[in-house]
């Protein structure tokens, strides 16, 4: 049995590393993160969760672990910003209002997979022009859903969580252990 981590992002193979958990491989899946016309942020993300963890090649035994994160806005999904254009939109959007961040996780192991939501609510002060200028300049915003990182300098941003901070960074860690001791892997066990 192999642990393969289907993700090309370096946070979830961090979030991984504080369980004490190393993958034997990554395969960055590739799948088109369109939304469906009128798909809702929820079920959005547990499908680009579930589609990515299909998409990885694994044998029969091995267990694939994948992940999406998802910033909401109400029914809005916002993902991640094409150019700096569209990450100072998202952020005046965000400042001054609660929203969503959605990370699904989802655990293969041959036929059977095992999908986890993870939701949290989410606070972001109000920008002024300087700080919003200030972190378009740092290119934080790139590759980031909401065009935003809780983790680096937009976490002066934020003034209230309710939920998993580790799921707003990309892998919630309490339910990623869970599902993976579900899939059989030793979690808290012998690895080699
Ligand atoms: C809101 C938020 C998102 N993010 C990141 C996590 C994800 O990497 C990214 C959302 O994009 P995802 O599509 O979830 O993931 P990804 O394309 O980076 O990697 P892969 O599909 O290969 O697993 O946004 C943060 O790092 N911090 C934050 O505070």
């Amino acid at each position: 049995m192999k642990l393969i981590l289907g993700s090309a992002s370096p946070r979830r193979k961090d979030l991984l590393a504080q369980l004490g958990i190393a993958p034997d491989a990554i395969l960055p899946p590739d799948i088109d993160e369109d939304p469906l016309p009128r798909e809702l942020p929820r079920p959005y993300c547990a499908r680009l969760a579930r589609e990515k963890a299909e998409a990885v090649a694994a044998g029969p035994d091995d267990i694939v672990l994948c992940a999406d994160t998802t910033v909401a806005l109400g029914r809005r999904i916002l993902g991640k910003p094409a150019d700096a254009g569209e990450a100072a939109a998202f952020l005046t959007l965000l400042g001054g209002r609660r929203h969503q961040v959605i990370t699904a996780i989802a655990v293969r192991r041959g036929p059977r997979l095992w999908v986890r939501e993870v939701v949290t609510d989410v606070k972001m002060k109000r920008l002024s022009d300087l700080e919003l200028n200030a972190y378009l300049a740092s290119g934080e915003w790139e590759g980031k859903a909401g065009g935003y990182a809780i983790q680096g300098l937009a976490g002066a941003f934020i003034t209230w969580l309710s939920g998993s901070f580790t799921g707003v960074v990309g892998l919630p860690v309490a339910e990623t252990a869970v599902l993976l001791a579900a899939a059989g892997y030793p979690v808290y066990g012998d690895k080699a």
